[in-house]
C-alpha cells in the first residue's frame, strides 16, 4: 500500500498554520512534513519540503506565499494558498466550494487553489447566488461593513491584544479609511459585480470571529426583489450545504444569531436577511469564524476535495 499524501504547511508557525495544523494533527489518511523551527524561513529547506509534498499549504505573507510557489519544480506539487496573492490570478481555482454547483469539481482537479479572503468569503456568500439570480444588479452601488475579531491581523495584532501591552489596546478600530482595502477587487470578480464595491472594515476586542453586512434598497433592485425573495434565493443555492445556513424569518428575530463569535472553532457560516419591507430597506448579514471558514477550515474544506478525488 502506498503511503498517505504528505502535506506541508508553509508558516505552520502563524495564526493559520497553527489552527490547520491542529485540525490535521490526529488525522490517519495523511502525513504531515514539519521544519524544525530554525530551519522554517530556510528558503533552501523550504524548497525542499514544497517539492517534495503531494500537497504545500501556504500560510504565509504574499509575499513569501509568490516566493513558495516560485521555488516549486515538481509539476506534481498541489497547491493550497491561503494567503491574497493569488486570489484573483489567472490559472488559480478559487477555493470556495459552495460559490457554484460546479466548484467541488474545479477545486479537486486543480494544481493550484487559491483560499478566499476571510471578509470576501461573507460577502461573495451573500452576493453572488442573488447577482446569479438576477435579483441584485452587478451594478448596485454597494457598501459592504464588516467588524472581525483581531485575530484578522495575524500575529502581531495578536500580540497587541494578548500581550504586555493588551491594557492600552483599543475596544474597537474603523480601519482601511483610505477604502484601498486588499479585497473589493477580490469580492468585485467572484461576486460577479461590475463595479468596484465600498468596503469598511473593522475590528474589535475579540480574537476571532466576524459579522459582515450589507445594506440594499428595494427600489435600486428589480422588479420581484423582495426582503422574501432574497432569502429565499440563499436557501435555495445553500440548499445542500453542509457548512452555509439560511436564518428562516423565525430565526431572524434573535440577534444572537448575529453574534460574530458563535461560530469561532468550526467551518459554519450563518447567513440572514433582515429588514423593513414598509421602508424598502433589506439588510444581508453573514456571521462566520475568520479563522475557521474564513481560514483554515476553508483550507482543510479544500484538501479533504483533493484528497477525496487523488
Ligand atoms: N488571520 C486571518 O484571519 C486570515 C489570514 N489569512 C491569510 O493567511 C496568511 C497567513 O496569515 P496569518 O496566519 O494571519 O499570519 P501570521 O502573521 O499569524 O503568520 C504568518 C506566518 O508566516 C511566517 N513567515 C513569514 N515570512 C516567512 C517566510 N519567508 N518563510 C516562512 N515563513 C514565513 C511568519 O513567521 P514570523 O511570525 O516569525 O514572521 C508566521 O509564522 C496571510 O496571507 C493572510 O492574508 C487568510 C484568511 C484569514
Ligand atoms: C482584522 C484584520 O486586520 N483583518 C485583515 C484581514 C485578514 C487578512 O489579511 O487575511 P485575508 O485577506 O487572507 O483574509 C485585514 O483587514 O487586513
Amino acid at each position: 500500500m502506498s503511503n498517505p499524501p504528505l502535506i506541508f504547511i508553509d508558516g505552520d508557525q502563524g495564526t493559520t498554520g497553527l489552527l490547520i495544523h491542529e485540525r490535521l494533527r490526529d488525522r490517519k489518511d495523511l502525513r504531515i512534513l514539519t521544519l524544525p523551527a530554525a530551519e522554517r524561513k530556510d528558503a533552501q529547506r523550504r524548497a525542499e519540503a514544497i517539492n517534495s509534498a503531494d500537497i504545500a499549504l501556504l500560510c504565509l505573507p504574499d509575499a513569501a506565499a509568490r516566493e513558495a510557489v516560485a521555488l516549486i519544480e515538481n509539476p506534481r506539487v498541489r497547491v493550497i494558498d491561503a494567503s491574497s496573492a493569488h486570489r484573483t490570478s489567472p490559472g488559480w481555482v478559487y477555493g470556495f466550494p459552495e460559490m457554484t454547483p460546479e466548484q467541488p469539481q474545479a477545486i479537486a482537479n486543480a494544481h493550484r487553489i487559491s483560499n478566499p479572503g476571510c471578509y470576501p468569503t461573507g460577502a461573495i456568500a451573500l452576493l453572488r447566488p442573488l447577482v446569479q439570480a438576477g435579483l441584485v444588479p452587478a451594478d448596485y452601488p454597494l457598501s459592504i461593513h464588516a467588524v472581525s475579531g483581531y485575530s484578522g491581523g495575524g500575529r502581531p495584532q495578536v500580540e497587541q491584544y494578548e500581550g504586555p501591552e493588551a491594557a492600552s489596546a483599543a475596544p474597537f478600530v474603523l480601519y482601511g479609511l483610505g477604502l484601498q482595502h486588499k479585497h473589493p477587487p477580490e469580492m468585485q470578480l467572484h461576486a460577479g459585480l461590475t463595479q468596484r464595491p465600498i468596503f469598511l472594515p473593522a475590528y474589535g476586542a475579540f480574537r476571532q470571529g466576524i459579522v459582515l453586512s450589507i445594506a440594499l434598497q428595494t427600489r435600486l433592485l428589480p422588479a420581484g426583489s423582495s426582503l422574501e425573495s432574497l432569502r429565499a434565493a440563499l436557501q435555495r443555492h445553500y440548499a445542500g450545504a453542509r457548512h452555509v445556513k439560511v436564518l428562516d424569518a423565525e430565526q431572524s428575530a434573535a440577534t444572537a444569531q448575529l453574534d460574530p463569535t458563535r461560530h469561532n472553532g468550526s467551518n459554519d457560516m450563518t447567513l440572514g436577511v433582515f429588514g423593513n419591507p414598509a421602508e424598502g430597506h433589506i439588510l444581508l448579514c453573514a456571521v462566520f469564524d475568520n479563522l475557521g471558514k474564513g481560514a483554515s477550515g476553508a483550507a482543510v474544506q479544500n484538501l479533504d476535495l483533493l484528497l477525496a478525488a487523488a
